[in-house]
């Protein structure tokens, strides 16, 4: 989630379906300073800020400066005292004012412990440790993570280009495969458990990408970062007739939604009725179509010639044209939008303007001029290996295709090896958590007897915690172990149809 001025609209759903809320706290370096020199060894209501000694199980850090902001509050590069083996991690406070948002919380930490208990490691941040603890206004869930490296990509694509076309498509080209093969297969693996909801540029990161650099050093050096899992929901409870995506708020930054999260927001459900595809991309595809844009984005913003007449290259001109025709409605939708969010207004004219201005038929249309440029100038480059990056783009952003995120690696080849982990974290030690048949968010309801026993609960809290984390574990490891003899079963019955592997991909 996020929430900076311009790249982080936090726009959750039409009143209807829970009033949303933009919340960028503001935390000051002299608030860190003043609860250091007050000696604090153990911070429990004070926020972050340089020099704050954290506790966080049995571990201890110090922090040293803000890593960047979101809506939940300022996250911190903090150096490690005692009680783990990185050097360094990144330190994540959500405070909650409700049991919703307390859920929510959690739920974020148990996805990316359930995410780091993947065989093969992902490109995302690795959680440390994690404690929830009672304040005055709530809860506060402060999280330990691995720093994940680079800057966001949101502000790489800002960066002038120095390059000319023929170079700067070729660095596109090469970012845009590695930002494919880096993020699909965390969101795959994800997929069993949760939808990530907010895939977008400002979370994911971008690391061994300089500006000089050329297609050779970005292919083989270059690595993108998923973060943020605020927004993450149960992907279990998610689908199905009567799931949960008709009841829980719209989350995510709506220049990355698809036309099925605006029906949602202007409309609700009842949107859907004579939209079966729609409805299916909303239950099961809004993190792919994030995905999409963003490497849509990705691509125009390296390759686009800054001078407009040098734009006029074909064959790529029609994806350029499409992209900013696409950029410059949605970025308008999306500002209408949040401009009311940030001082707090009433959401329905701006909804009411927007279904009048026949919203979700633009949108299909500027999504199908894209696709459509994409697709042609596919035909037409010449290039394989451009060519099937173009169409896997254009196949994300058809609501009429149910992509599966698998042929990203089929296609692509491989994800580069990330590197390997430094040691057993906590998380490794914890029992498994994975939401089981009952979700999590569901299990977290039995908290709601504690937030009546204010702030003596610290210790009954953590062990409810412990209690609940033993109650699943049976049940994960079970799912862990179905979802691993499936993926047997589906390997073992390709071998036996005498499935080839494809040119350049895995079986
Ligand atoms: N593990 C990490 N490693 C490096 N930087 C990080 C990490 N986690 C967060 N950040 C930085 O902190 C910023 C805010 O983090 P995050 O998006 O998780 O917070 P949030 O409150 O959920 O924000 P949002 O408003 O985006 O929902 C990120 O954009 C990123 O720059």
């Amino acid at each position: 989630m996020h929430g900076q001025m311009l790249h982080g609209a936090k726009v959750y759903g039409a009143p209807r379906y829970d009033a949303g809320r933009v919340l960028v706290q503001t935390l000051s370096p002299q608030m860190g300073q003043r609860a250091l020199s007050r000696g604090l060894s153990k911070v429990s209501d004070q926020d972050y800020g340089e020099g704050v000694e954290v506790h966080i199980a049995d571990k201890c850090f110090v922090c040293l400066s803000a890593l960047g902001r979101g809506s939940y509050g300022e996250v911190w590069r903090a150096k490690v005292v005692t009680g783990a083996s990185e050097k360094e991690v990144a330190l994540k406070e959500v405070l909650c004012r409700s049991q919703g948002e307390l859920q929510q919380a959690i739920f974020e930490v148990q996805v990316l412990l359930a995410l780091e208990r993947d065989a093969s490691p992902l490109r995302v941040p690795r959680c440390i440790c994690y404690k929830v603890a009672s304040c005055v206004q709530g809860w506060r869930v402060r999280t330990a993570m691995t720093v994940a490296p680079g800057e966001s990509l949101d502000y790489y694509i800002r960066r002038p280009n120095l390059h000319g076309f023929a170079m700067s498509l070729r660095r596109a080209l090469a970012l845009v495969a590695n930002l494919l093969r880096d993020i699909g297969p965390a969101l795959q693996r994800l997929g069993p458990i949760a939808w990530h909801r907010d895939v977008n540029s400002h979370n994911i990161l971008i690391d061994g990408a300089p500006d000089e650099a050329d297609e050779v050093y970005l292919s083989a050096n270059s690595t993108f970062w998923l973060i943020d899992f605020g927004l993450a929901v149960d992907s279990q409870s998610w689908v199905s007739e009567n799931g949960k995506w008709r009841t829980e708020y719209i989350g995510g930054d709506s220049r990355y939604w698809p036309p099925s999260s605006w029906i949602m927001h202007l409309v609700g459900p009842e949107g859907f009725d004579d939209q079966p595809e729609l409805c299916q991309q909303y239950q099961r595809r809004l993190d792919i179509h994030g995905l999409g844009i963003t490497a849509l984005e990705l691509l125009c913003s390296v390759a686009m010639p800054e001078c407009a007449e040098e734009r006029e290259l074909q064959p790529w001109t029609p994806i350029f044209r499409a992209w900013q025709n696409y950029r410059e409605v949605v970025w308008q939708w999306w500002s209408l939008v949040y401009e009311v969010f940030s001082r707090g207004g009433d959401l329905a004219p701006v909804q009411a303007q927007l279904v009048e201005e026949r919203l979700v038929d633009r949108l299909l249309e500027l999504l199908r001029s894209c696709r459509q440029a994409l697709r042609g100038t596919a035909a037409s480059c010449g290039d394989p290996s451009a060519q099937r990056l173009l169409l896997m783009i254009a196949d994300m952003l058809d609501e009429g295709k149910d992509f599966d995120l698998q042929e990203i690696q089929r296609l692509l080849g491989p994800q580069r090896k990330a590197k390997a982990k430094e040691g057993p974290s906590e998380a490794e030690q914890l029992s498994a958590i994975l939401p089981g048949y009952e979700t999590l968010m569901q299990r977290m309801q039995s908290l709601h007897k504690l937030k009546t026993t204010p702030p003596a609960a610290d210790a009954a809290l953590e062990q409810k915690l412990g209690q609940l984390r033993r109650q699943v574990v049976g049940k994960a490891r079970w799912r862990l172990l179905e979802l691993a003899q499936k993926r047997k079963a589906s390997v073992s019955s390709k071998a036996l149809s005498g499935m080839s592997t494809p040119p350049g991909g895995r079986p």
